[in-house]
């Protein structure tokens, strides 16, 4: 079975914009679809979804057609999970009712691990009115993946929210879609997302895509300790003392690995030790390779950071991380 989303589609909309794509994405993990404004991302999904009217249009989702000449699959038929900037629930239903009226249609086998991963099991019997931001977005999320999707299309979901929520919310977002195993699509202008949960990067700007950028670079880490909703993890590869452990939100249980995104707007390279600072990570790092950015060794792991920078193979360098949100491996 072709495990991928294979799609080309033409429209216009008005006399300034078109949308002229042809590409196949792999459905496992998360891609993230990024690029300028206006350039097309909200338009492309919903177009894949049957939610727009196309020129012309093929999609093929693993071996079933959604469209070709002559076959237009109702969206509904596309079982396609959407969660928006807005969370759209129902005001007038309960968190667990929301959650229910998503899976109205198909059988959820994951229900509770939905329920559990994104913490929502507090929340069931509240109305949705008085809901936080934050918790909100969990419950759309849940509602989405509650509907039992083939496929996962988040735009821009954190939109709105101030840093802190953001960086709250990541790791539920990284737990849930990787706890459901769905393959999603996920647009998205933050660096810090795309590092922490992309799988695969796709950019798109006037209305083309513009290729697949390097995958997000990404360190290893154990969990060495859990207590409440936090987790001790220490990279792998490092001794005890070297400066690897840190405490981060919970998405893994005791013993299992989890990644670490190095988003580029958060990384500072130094070339002597930068001693105490603000980073929530300072790691030494040796220069193993300047051709395609800096690939680095980190404590025996192989990272690559999509910039260059004057350094020479074999020099030694100290990474300053200002912000590290985790994912399940
Ligand atoms: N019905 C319409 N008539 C005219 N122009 C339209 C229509 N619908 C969308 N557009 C234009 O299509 C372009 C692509 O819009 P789209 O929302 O897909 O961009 P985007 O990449 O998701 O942007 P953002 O990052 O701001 O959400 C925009 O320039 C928008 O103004």
């Amino acid at each position: 079975m072709a495990e991928t989303l294979e799609f080309r589609i033409r429209l216009r909309r008005g006399a300034l914009f078109s949308l002229d794509v042809a590409e196949g994405v792999p459905l496992s993990g998360i891609t993230a679809l990024i690029g300028p404004s206006g350039g097309g991302k909200t338009t492309l999904l919903r177009a894949l979804a049957g939610l727009e009217r196309a020129d012309e249009a093929t999609v093929r989702f693993r071996e079933q057609t959604w469209d070709a000449p002559g076959i237009r699959l109702a969206p509904e038929d596309r079982h396609v999970g959407f969660v928006f900037q807005n969370p759209a629930l129902f005001p007038h239903l309960s968190v667990a009712e929301n959650l229910r009226y998503g899976a109205r249609r198909r059988e959820v086998k994951s229900y509770d691990a939905i329920v559990d991963a994104l913490d929502l099991g507090a929340l069931m019997t509240r109305g949705v009115a008085d809901l936080s931001g934050g918790e909100a977005r969990r419950v759309a999320l849940g509602r989405a993946l509650a509907s039992n999707p083939s496929v996962l299309f988040l735009d821009e979901p954190l939109n709105g929210l101030d840093t802190a929520r953001k960086a709250e919310l990541l790791p539920y977002i990284g737990r849930a879609v990787g706890e459901a195993k769905v393959p999603a699509l996920y647009v998205t202008h933050s660096a810090t997302e795309v590092a922490t949960l992309a799988d695969r990067v796709l950019g798109i700007a006037g209305g083309r895509l513009t290729g697949w950028r390097s995958p997000p670079a990404r360190l290893r880490a154990v969990v060495t300790s859990v207590t409440g909703g936090l987790m001790r993890v220490r990279i792998l590869g490092a001794d005890p003392g070297q400066g690897a452990d840190m405490t981060l939100p919970l998405v893994a249980r005791m013993g299992e690995t989890v990644g670490l995104g190095l988003p580029l707007d958060s990384v500072l390279v130094s070339t002597s030790d930068p001693g105490r600072s603000d980073a929530s990570l300072c790691l030494p790092a040796t220069v193993m390779g300047t051709s395609g950015g800096l690939e680095l060794d980190v404590f025996g792991q192989r990272v690559t950071l999509a910039r260059g920078g004057p350094h020479a193979v074999g020099a030694r360098l100290w990474l300053s991380v200002l912000r590290v949100l985790p994912r399940p491996d």
